[in-house]
């Protein structure tokens, strides 16, 4: 444990949750995280578990060197703004889909000179049972210390992947930011086929986790492409071949393709929308 090290969320939200579910007494003690939020039910929340709160910005973000970012997009402009004034020596990390690291970093610096200290990243949710995965991204100029400093956060919640060109945060904001809601989605489904197909609830429930968990788990530890393993389970004229053509009839890879693409293009859309 780093018992030295201060972190504040700026936004208390889902996000924030999950993300200091997964680190507090990892990286820190909850002692050492502050969160600021205006919503007043959240900070009693965040009080109940042992967080320092405020309701807007104060000397206490002033001591913290890292400031994590997790407001909607659409208010961080306004919200840099509001903080910009306790800013000392700190690292400026972002988890707002779309918004581009330089558009934080002019709000958050002088006329002309932008504040260097920025990583934008994307986590997802599963960070909040150290499961996440997150890319990370950050402008050139920006010392190695401080993505280590960012990597090390976001490695206490799971996975961390940096991409060279911040643009492809916007596809890792497609795939892992928004993915969970599909593999929920297709939870969803496969709870709901099961009982359709004479299963009750609970049952289909634990059928289909284990299905999910342990497929995923066969293709993380196989050496082989996930098309081989479903050949593999696919026997002609058999069961799977009757599902597998009913979803290839309905053109479910070409919908999932789609789906990723309009996730991407929204995600450039609010760089547009709510950055500059
Ligand atoms: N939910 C998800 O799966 C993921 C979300 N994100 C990003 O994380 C960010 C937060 O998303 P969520 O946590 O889902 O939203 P949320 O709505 O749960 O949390 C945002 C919080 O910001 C607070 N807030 C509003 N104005 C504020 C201000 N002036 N100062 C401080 N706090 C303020 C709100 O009261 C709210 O509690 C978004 O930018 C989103 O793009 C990134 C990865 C995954
Ligand atoms: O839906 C959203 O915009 C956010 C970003 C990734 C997951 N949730």
């Amino acid at each position: 444990m780093h018992s030295g090290f201060s972190i504040a969320f700026i936004g208390g939200g889902n996000m924030a949750s999950a993300l200091v579910s997964g680190l507090a007494d990892k990286l820190c003690p909850m002692s050492r995280i502050h969160v600021i939020d205006p919503n007043e039910g959240l900070r009693e929340q965040w009080r109940a578990r042992g967080a320092g709160v405020a309701a807007a910005p104060g000397d206490a973000l002033a001591a913290c060197p890292v400031w994590v970012y997790a407001v909607k997009p659409q208010v961080l402009k306004e919200v840099a703004a509001q903080t910009r004034p306790w800013l000392r020596d700190s690292l400026a990390i972002s988890i707002a889909a779309g918004i581009r690291a330089a558009d934080l970093a002019a709000w958050l610096g002088e006329p002309g000179r932008p504040w260097s200290r920025v990583v934008r990243c994307m986590p997802n949710t599963p960070a909040l049972i150290g499961a996440g995965v997150t890319g990370l991204a950050a402008l050139p100029g920006v010392a190695q210390a401080d993505r280590d400093l960012a990597t090390s956060i976001l490695q206490a919640v799971g996975e961390a992947v940096w991409v060279d060109d911040e643009a492809a945060l916007d596809g890792v904001t497609a795939l892992s930011g928004s993915g969970p809601a599909y593999v929920f989605l297709l939870l969803e489904a496969l709870i709901e086929g099961g009982q359709a197909v004479g299963l009750d609830a609970a049952q289909s429930r634990r059928l289909a986790l284990a299905t999910l968990a342990g497929a995923t788990r066969l293709a993380a530890e196989s050496t082989e492409p996930p098309a081989v393993l479903r050949e593999r389970v696919t026997s002609k004229g058999g069961t799977t071949a009757a599902a597998l053509a009913v979803m290839n009839e309905g053109g479910l890879k070409d919908i999932v393709l789609h789906a990723m693409q309009a996730a991407a293009r929204r995600a450039s859309e609010m760089g547009d929308e709510f950055g500059r």
